[in-house]
């Protein structure tokens, strides 16, 4: 389990030394106590409760846990695609709760990719006008070096002049990571991303994310229900009931797989001291 500081006001406080460009202990998102509520009363669902976590440039982070945990919710509420009901939700230098409608979605443009499970391209673009089209959008110029970095780390360079329709599945969504990349997000945020590839073909995806963590600097967050998707990252985030349960460094397939057991495992339930109810991990010092 990592026990990293939990810095989140590094990305506020003006009296802290600034990150170097690259630099890895960069904190470039981060969560305090943030909680989601939908509904009201008999309705009421606390999909996230009370989580604090840290991203660091250039980590890949799955998120894991049983159907309805909170993981497309807190994935949502980091992206800024949600707000959240308490708590503090920090993504590239702005407190996103503090933001107006207007500059969330400008701080959603700028500083956030995804990649969804069902790729989202447009069928009568080619591979390329579909990886250049957030920025065409946004009326920003494409920097060639920049492209061509992406593109080859995807291994799209022989696809570029391709429709969709005319490229196989992972490749697809290669063209949809390059397409998240091209805008130098902060953090690119995937769902569910090998959800409609065959095993193989998921792998290749996989690779290609780790890649882009580990050669572009990419911070990469994962939502799957794959262990063994789960086991490209890094670090891997176990949700239960709304609540961070476990936080783990670098986790095999098959502990993961242990440990999303109901039987043996952390999940469903909460996992605590003789049941108390508390959560395995220190949400406050978790990075
Ligand atoms: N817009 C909404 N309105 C009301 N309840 C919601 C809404 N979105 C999610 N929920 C509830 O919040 C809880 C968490 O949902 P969430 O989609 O985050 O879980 P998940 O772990 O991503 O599930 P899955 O793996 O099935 O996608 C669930 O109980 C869900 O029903």
């Amino acid at each position: 389990m990592s026990a990293h500081p939990h810095p989140p006001d590094q990305l506020t406080d003006p009296g802290r030394p600034a990150p170097t460009p690259g630099d890895r202990r960069e904190v470039v998102a981060s969560a305090e106590d943030l909680t989601k509520v939908y509904g009201s009363g008999r309705t009421e669902v606390r999909a996230v409760s009370g989580v604090s976590l840290s991203l660091h440039r250039g980590s890949f982070t799955a998120v894991m846990g049983q159907s309805g945990s909170g993981k497309s919710t807190l994935m949502h509420c980091l992206a800024g695609l949600d707000r959240i009901t308490s708590g503090r939700v920090f993504l590239g230098g702005h407190e996103l709760s503090r933001l107006n409608d207007k500059q969330l979605t400008l701080v959603r443009r700028d500083k956030v990719g995804f990649v969804f499970q069902s790729f989202n391209l447009l069928p009568t673009l080619t591979a390329q006008q579909n990886i250049e089209l957030p920025l065409d959008l946004a009326g920003r110029r494409v920097d060639p070096d920049h492209f061509r970095s992406v593109v080859d780390a995807l291994g799209l360079g022989d696809r570029l002049r391709h429709r969709p329709s005319e490229l196989s599945g992972g490749q697809q969504q290669r063209v949809a990571i390059a397409r998240a990349l091209l805008t130098r997000p902060d953090v690119l945020f995937a769902d569910e991303p090998t959800g409609a590839l065959d095993s193989a073909t998921g792998e290749e995806v996989l690779a290609h994310l780790r890649h882009s963590a580990d050669e572009l600097d990419q911070t990469v967050v994962m939502v799957t229900h794959d262990a063994q998707a789960a086991s490209w990252a890094d670090r891997v985030l176990l949700m239960a009931d709304g609540h961070l349960v476990d936080d783990l460094d670098s986790p095999s397939r098959e502990q993961l797989l242990e440990l999303l057991n109901p039987a043996t495992g952390t999940t469903p339930r909460r996992r605590g001291p003789a049941g108390q109810g508390r959560p395995a991990v220190d949400e406050g010092a978790t990075a």
